[in-house]
This record gives C-alpha cells, sequence and structure tokens, in this order.
C-alpha cells in the first residue's frame, strides 16, 4: 500500500474544512492521506467534533475505506480508501442517503464534505441522489440553508454542475438550542467529467433579495429597518440602475434567533450572498438594537463584496475550490480588487489551495486559478497502481 500522505491539522486556517477536503478528495482518488493535530487552530483542544465525524464516516463507507483514529475529540487519523467506491455509501447506485445527527451541527458543512464524492464519484445512472441531512441548518460560521439554497446551488449551477434542487422541512439552530433540523438536496451526479469554467464577468448588480428568519411579533420592524437601508443605501447597491429588492419573511418560532441573509443577483446571473445569525445576545430590553444591528452588518458586509467586483463572495471563494480542482482544465474564479490590488483569498481559500494541491497536485496560482484533473474521465484519470515485486516497488499508470 502506498505511504499516506502527511497533512498537519494546523496548516493555515486549521480547522475542519482542512479535513473535509483532504478526506473527501482521498476518498475520490483512493488516496491514502494522515492527518495529525485535527483543528489545532481552534480553542479546547481541537479534534473531531460530531460534524466532522459524521462526514468522515459517510466518506469512509462511501470509498470502503480503512480509518484509524475515527472518534470524537481525536486529533489524529489515517483514511485508505481500498479503491471499491460504494457510490452512496450504501453499496447502491442512485438512492436515498440519509445522515443524522442527533446536535445541531451544521447540516451543510456535512454536505460541504460529501458532494464533490457524490457528484464525482459516477453513478452513471443520471438518477437522482436524495441527501437527507439532520442537525443545524443555521449555524454561524457556517453556509446556512439559506446561502446554499440561494448562493452556493445557483453558482454550482452556472460552472455546470446539474441543477440541484433544495427542501428545509424544520429549521435546527445552533447556541444553546437543542433544536434539530432536517434538510434534503436533490443531487444528480455527473455522468462525465466537469468542463473547465470560468467566473471572471461578474455584470451590474440587477437585484437583491433579503431574507429574514425571526420571530414575528419583529417583522413589521424588521421589514422596515430594510426599507430604510435600502433607499439611503440604494445607489450604492445599484449604481444607476432601477432597484429592484425582494423580502421574505419566516417565523423562526424562537425568541431569541434573529437571522438575514442578502442575495445580491447580476445582470451575468452571479449571486452574492452575506448573511448573520444575530449572536451577541437578544434580551427583552434590546430587541431594536439587535434589529438595527442586524441589518447594519449585514448590509456594510454584501456592499463590501460588491464593491470589490469579484464574482465570488468571501465565503463561496473557497468553497469552489474543490469544483475548479476536478474539472478539466483551467478554471478561473475572480475573487475581485480592493485598491486596485487583487483581494488575497480568504485563510480558508488558501487551506483549500494547499490540500488539493498536497493531496490531488492541482497547483492554484495568486489569481486564484488551476488546472483541473479532468476527474471521472476513465481515459484521462491517471490512477496508479502500485505493485510489489520480488525485486523492489515498481509503478505503472493504467
Ligand atoms: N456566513 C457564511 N456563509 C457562507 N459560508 C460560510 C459562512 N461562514 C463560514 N462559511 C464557510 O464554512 C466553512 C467553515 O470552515 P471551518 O473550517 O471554519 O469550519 P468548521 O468545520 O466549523 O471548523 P472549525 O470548527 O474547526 O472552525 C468554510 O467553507 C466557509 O467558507
Amino acid at each position: 500500500m502506498a505511504t499516506p500522505i502527511h497533512l498537519k491539522g494546523t496548516t493555515l486556517e486549521g480547522g475542519g474544512q482542512l479535513l473535509r477536503l483532504a478526506t473527501c478528495l482521498s476518498s475520490l482518488t483512493s488516496t491514502p492521506i494522515h492527518i495529525t493535530s485535527i483543528r489545532g487552530n481552534r480553542s479546547g483542544g481541537g479534534g473531531l467534533k460530531t460534524q466532522h465525524l459524521t462526514s468522515i464516516q459517510w466518506l469512509a463507507q462511501a470509498s470502503d475505506a480503512t480509518v484509524s483514529g475515527m472518534n470524537l475529540k481525536s486529533t489524529d487519523i489515517e483514511f485508505s480508501p481500498s479503491g471499491k467506491s460504494a457510490v452512496n455509501g450504501r453499496g447502491e447506485r442512485g438512492g436515498d442517503i440519509t445522515i443524522k445527527q442527533s446536535t445541531p451541527g451544521s447540516v451543510n458543512l456535512v454536505f460541504q464534505a460529501i458532494l464533490p464524492y457524490i457528484l464525482f464519484a459516477g453513478s452513471g445512472s443520471g438518477e437522482a441522489v436524495r441527501v437527507n441531512i439532520t442537525g443545524g441548518t443555521n449555524v454561524s460560521n457556517s453556509p446556512s440553508y439559506d446561502y446554499v439554497e440561494q448562493v452556493l446551488l445557483p453558482m454550482l449551477a452556472l460552472i455546470g454542475i446539474p441543477a440541484i434542487e433544495a427542501n428545509v422541512h424544520s429549521r435546527g439552530w445552533s447556541q444553546g438550542s437543542t433544536r434539530v433540523g432536517a434538510v434534503t438536496y436533490t443531487v444528480v451526479p455527473l455522468m462525465k467529467q466537469l468542463p473547465a469554467f470560468t467566473l471572471t464577468k461578474r455584470g451590474d448588480i440587477k437585484s437583491i433579495r433579503a431574507t429574514i428568519v425571526a420571530p414575528k411579533a419583529y417583522e413589521q420592524q424588521l421589514r422596515d429597518e430594510l426599507d430604510v437601508m435600502f433607499e439611503t443605501r440604494e445607489a450604492k447597491f445599484f449604481g444607476a440602475r432601477e432597484p429592484e429588492v425582494e423580502v421574505t419573511f419566516e417565523d423562526s418560532q424562537h425568541e431569541k434567533r434573529y437571522y438575514l441573509l442578502l442575495v445580491a443577483t447580476t445582470s451575468n446571473g452571479v449571486k452574492l450572498g452575506r448573511d448573520w445569525l444575530y449572536n451577541h445576545g437578544v434580551r427583552a430590553g434590546n430587541i431594536d438594537t439587535v434589529i438595527s444591528t442586524l441589518v447594519k452588518k449585514v448590509s456594510d458586509d454584501l456592499l463590501s463584496e460588491i464593491e470589490h467586483g469579484g464574482c465570488v463572495d468571501e465565503y463561496l471563494r473557497d468553497q469552489l475550490i474543490v469544483f475548479q480542482a476536478l474539472a478539466k482544465g483551467r478554471c478561473e474564479v475572480y475573487g475581485g480588487k480592493k485598491n486596485d490590488v487583487l483581494l488575497e483569498p480568504s485563510l480558508h481559500a488558501q487551506t483549500a489551495h494547499w490540500v488539493a494541491k498536497e493531496v490531488i497536485s492541482v497547483d492554484f496560482n495568486a489569481e486564484g486559478t488551476c488546472e483541473g484533473i479532468g476527474f471521472g474521465d476513465e481515459q484521462d484519470k491517471k490512477n496508479t497502481v502500485e505493485i510489489e515485486l520480488a525485486e523492489g516497488l515498481q509503478k505503472l499508470e493504467v
């Protein structure tokens, strides 16, 4: 068996994303890896949390991997796929995948870990796979259900991934709540390689959609606050264009859960999103502050995304890297400029570049461009098989 590639879990961002991406690429390409000091840059000693463990367990089953260290708080895992892909983790093609978390750990970080595998491992039949995941739907520092539905999935469609349908059955919140949510994503695995893609022309801001999830009693106040904000900042958002704004509201059914997402859609179909699950403490006496702070922060954040002129927001930039690396050929994603200087990729994006380089040898340049490996084409895929011969180890390409 090949020697596992060693990945130090404290590299760059040093959090859970390194682990998700590395195990996913390892599963797809049957590359053994050894990750040490897992989430070593996080407080509390790092190690695997439920969400990470759940993702790795699914990938291990799907790729028939032998794994050591697969337990909560583990800081060291060795992950060695056998090369016999089981496609959806049950040894079947098509059908359903059900992943249950009993905590509000982020549904979408589990989805982030397994989606490339489901798409690229190849069911070949064009049959849809329903991915049911329970856990948190709106969790701080992770993609919310709303962000995935309104930004990630349309952007994946824009780069050539077959449309993925999203359904939320119930909300699950973090921050002291034990409410677990449920989501279904319906994914059609790729039947051939993902062609190279380019996202370099953003276009003008055409419309903005605001999604509010908050206690029903404050719906009107939130709508009013947004109206005033859009009126004041109309020119900044829309330039000379006629403003197009849509606001939707959903009752959070929880007196302390205030969530806002703003998504800008451009004339070229690009989506830029920013959101926030208010996390500074909600008390009976501070609702006015909660509402004004929420609207101000999210609109400030979206404006800075719009001002840099890029085709991806800060979060999408790191989430598209795996698709760039697996597509066939030169993939370019423009991240924008500040004061005429290219925006540096976030630490998460730099980490994803590093993992892609270490595990599947894809190089990203400073502009975030790479030559993707074209995963999925049997003719182009270079499966290296190691055969032990009496006189030594010889490598053959098949
Ligand atoms: N507000 C947001 N909207 C969309 N995506 C987000 C948002 N915040 C974070 N993300 C994405 O969530 C992922 C977070 O990765 P990270 O390694 O920090 O997660 P983690 O598994 O929770 O790890 P850790 O607990 O170690 O921080 C990244 O892909 C990042 O782009």
